[in-house]
């Protein structure tokens, strides 16, 4: 099977193109690099410096490989900068994935994983929150994602693409070795930021809320190592390929961590003080994110192997650490 795998190089496509190598799967990656690095992808793996709405450069991919299906990761993803700039989350996220899954079909690909996430949900009502819950997403990302998920029905209907859409909650961590990790610039999520502070690199942690209603005030989310986001990936084409129908599915570990949790094990991991300073709530950032899980573990047979906070951010330290300057120290 040969996969055209988008934002490959990116953090959770080249963990996923790492695990697609280890199990013999054929990648080919098209990138734009906008937030990605080359570095991410091992030599030798077909790579496309290129924009997922550059209809040249994806029919001449599919003109050099024989592709049978596709990974979609590539996105903007920051919920502040979609809500300061929407046109730029609907163009990158909504507009250019209808002309590139317009190629795809019209190239004959039956087979689609796409990356969702999370934010669709908005502010859930229920938690774990199951995928048959509301779909109420509050800034431009969310709908961004949203969008696409109501469309690919339709696609499927008129030609035939069957669709895993993966809502990861929060991934973290980085494979085991360190030889990739989380590199974003500005980086924005929460570990990554709280190792960098220890390591010197940034300012005090700012602890955005605590007051919520949780038990030590602050918010709590599903953190989900991106080796197992990746196998999810991996596991959800084999399911295609079988014949599977298309299914919207949760990608976390069922299990919440606070804010105060999460700097606490960062602690614990890396044996330093992380200097924190309370900070006011982020707009529209929901108390409580926290995974079900029952319908993946039925579809497509995948959970959660890392279910330990720590030993999730101990990959990241690992990482971190042989990589103060991200891809740049190399
Ligand atoms: N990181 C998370 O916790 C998380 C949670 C939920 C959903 N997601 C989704 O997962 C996907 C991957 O996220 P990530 O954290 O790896 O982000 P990332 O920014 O590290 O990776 C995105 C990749 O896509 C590439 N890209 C962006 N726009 C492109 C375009 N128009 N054409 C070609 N390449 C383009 C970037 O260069 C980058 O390599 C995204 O779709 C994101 O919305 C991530
Ligand atoms: O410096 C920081 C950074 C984050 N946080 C808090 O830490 C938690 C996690 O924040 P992240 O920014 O790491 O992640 P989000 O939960 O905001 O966002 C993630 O999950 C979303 C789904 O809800 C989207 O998918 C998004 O792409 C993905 O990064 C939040 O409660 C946030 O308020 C802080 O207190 N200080």
């Amino acid at each position: 099977m040969s996969v055209l795998v988008t934002g490959g190089a990116g953090y959770i496509g080249s963990h996923t193109v790492k695990r697609m190598l280890e199990k013999g799967i054929s990648v080919v990656v098209l990138d734009s690099l906008v937030t990605g690095h080359r570095e991410a992808i091992p030599k030798g793996v077909p790579f496309y410096q290129g924009d997922i709405g550059d209809e040249g450069m994806v029919s001449t991919i599919f003109t050099e490989h024989t592709i049978d299906a596709v990974i979609h990761f590539a996105a903007r993803s920051q919920v502040g900068e979609s809500i300061e700039d929407p046109s730029l989350y609907f163009m990158e996220n909504t507009a250019k994935t209808i002309r590139f899954l317009s190629m795809v079909t019209r190239h004959g690909v039956d087979k689609l994983v796409f990356s969702s996430t999370a934010a669709v949900y908005g502010m859930p009502t229920q938690v774990p929150i199951p995928e048959t819950a509301p779909c109420q997403p509050i800034n431009p990302y969310g709908v961004s994602k949203r969008f696409i998920e109501e469309m690919l029905p339709w696609l499927e209907q008129a030609y035939g693409l069957r669709s895993m859409t993966l809502r990861y909650f929060n991934a973290v961590g980085a494979s085991w070795e360190g030889e990739i990790g989380e590199d974003h610039s500005p980086e924005t999520h929460l570990v990554p930021r709280v190792l960098k502070s220890v390591l010197g690199q940034s300012d005090p942690i700012h602890l955005f809320g605590t007051d919520y209603d949780t038990p030590d005030g602050t918010c709590i989310r599903d953190y989900v190592h991106v080796m197992d986001v990746a196998e999810a990936h991996v596991k959800a084409l084999e399911k295609l390929s079988r014949g599977a129908e298309s299914q919207v599915l949760n990608i976390g570990t069922g299990k919440g961590y606070s804010v105060r949790e999460v700097i606490t094990a960062v602690e614990e991991v890396t044996n330093r003080w992380v200097p924190v300073v309370n900070a006011p709530a982020r707009v529209g950032d929901p108390g409580r994110l926290v995974a079900g899980i029952e319908k993946t573990k039925q579809a497509i047979g995948w959970e959660a192997q890392y279910r330990d906070l720590a030993s999730m951010i101990r990959t990241a330290w690992t990482w971190h650490q042989k990589n103060p300057s991200g891809y740049q120290s190399g």
